[in-house]
């Protein structure tokens, strides 16, 4: 068997054009233009490269732009006021702090300052509580866009058996909370589990977020399941997932590629919860299709 490979990088165009549909809809009928503000602390090249396609993709959806590049010695103090800031200013629909953040600060702190309904990366305490309750969150980036690939390749997941392995605040759980919403048996996996190829060789889905270099393997894998790999390593000068692509691919249904799997998507996402955020702040009907 060959997997079907899920073009994550098409997928996110066809994303990024609803999110444009909506961003010129906002515009004519209400004349508003949602706003995403990328906070960005040092010189760390792959951050730079990364936030820099984002403010790209921001624009080409028509949606403004707001970039802050601080000094990576910038103090707690000094980031906190320009959150403040953010929160105040209604041209911000949206605020992302690109993590990880310089050692001398305290992300917690540092995420639960942004204001919860700009959060657009889904992170603080209050959208991650409203997630594991049910009620409507911004939903990290990253999880929503697995999601949506898994919807469209399988469509309904209920009663599947999905196993996530890696268990981070940013991925694992928020993914296992997405799941077990349409109605998944999940299990949560990673470093410490016993007989983890076993546990992997159970699923239907496998969601691999550990941040190893092609850890999980085609002997992993039940014949048939869908793999989503949202592994991003750089290593020798090129990118690789957490899975070892070719040995997963001759066994799995479906699987993403790295790069042009997750990545494109984790993106798209966060233009679509930008306008999200917009159409919740100024009280209009959310956009269909662009949340969880
Ligand atoms: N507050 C915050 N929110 C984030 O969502 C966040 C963050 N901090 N810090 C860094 C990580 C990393 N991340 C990526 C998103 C897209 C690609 C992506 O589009 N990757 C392309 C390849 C890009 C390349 O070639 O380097 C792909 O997989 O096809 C990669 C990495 C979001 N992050």
């Amino acid at each position: 068997m060959t997997a079907d490979v899920i073009d994550g990088k098409a997928f996110a165009a066809g994303i990024r054009e609803k999110v444009a549909g909506h961003v010129a809809r906002l515009s004519e009928e209400h004349g508003i233009v949602p706003g995403l503000a990328v906070v960005l602390l040092g010189e760390d090249p792959a951050s730079q490269v990364y936030v820099r396609s984002k403010g790209k993709m921001t624009r080409e959806v028509g949606m403004k732009s707001i970039e802050h590049r601080l000094d990576a010695g910038t103090s707690e103090e000094e980031l906190l006021s320009l959150i403040a800031e953010l929160n105040a200013d209604r041209e911000v629909h949206g605020i992302l702090v690109q993590l990880p953040l310089p050692g001398h600060l305290n992300s917690e702190a540092v995420i639960d300052a942004i204001d919860p309904a700009k959060d657009v990366d889904g992170f603080h305490i209050s959208n991650v509580g409203k997630l594991a309750t049910g009620q409507a969150a911004m939903v990290p980036c990253t999880p929503l866009g697995c999601l949506m690939m898994l919807r469209e390749q399988l469509g309904d997941l209920s009663g599947l058996d999905a196993v996530v392995i890696g268990r981070s605040n940013i991925v694992g759980k928020p993914m296992a909370q997405l799941l077990l919403r349409d109605s998944c048996t999940v299990t949560v996996a990673h470093s410490r589990t016993k007989d983890l190829p076993e546990v992997a060789k159970r699923a239907d889905i496998v969601v691999a977020a550990v941040g190893r270099p092609k850890m999980v393997t085609g002997d992993w894998i039940k014949p048939g399941a869908t793999v989503i790999d949202v592994g991003i390593n750089r290593v020798d000068g090129g990118l690789v997932g957490d899975c070892d692509y070719d040995s997963c691919a001759a066994v799995a249904g479906a699987i993403t590629p790295v790069p042009g799997g997750v990545g494109p998507m984790t993106i798209a996402c966060l233009l679509a919860n930008t306008v999200t955020a917009c159409c919740r702040a100024h009280g209009l009907a959310e956009p269909e299709g662009l949340t969880a």
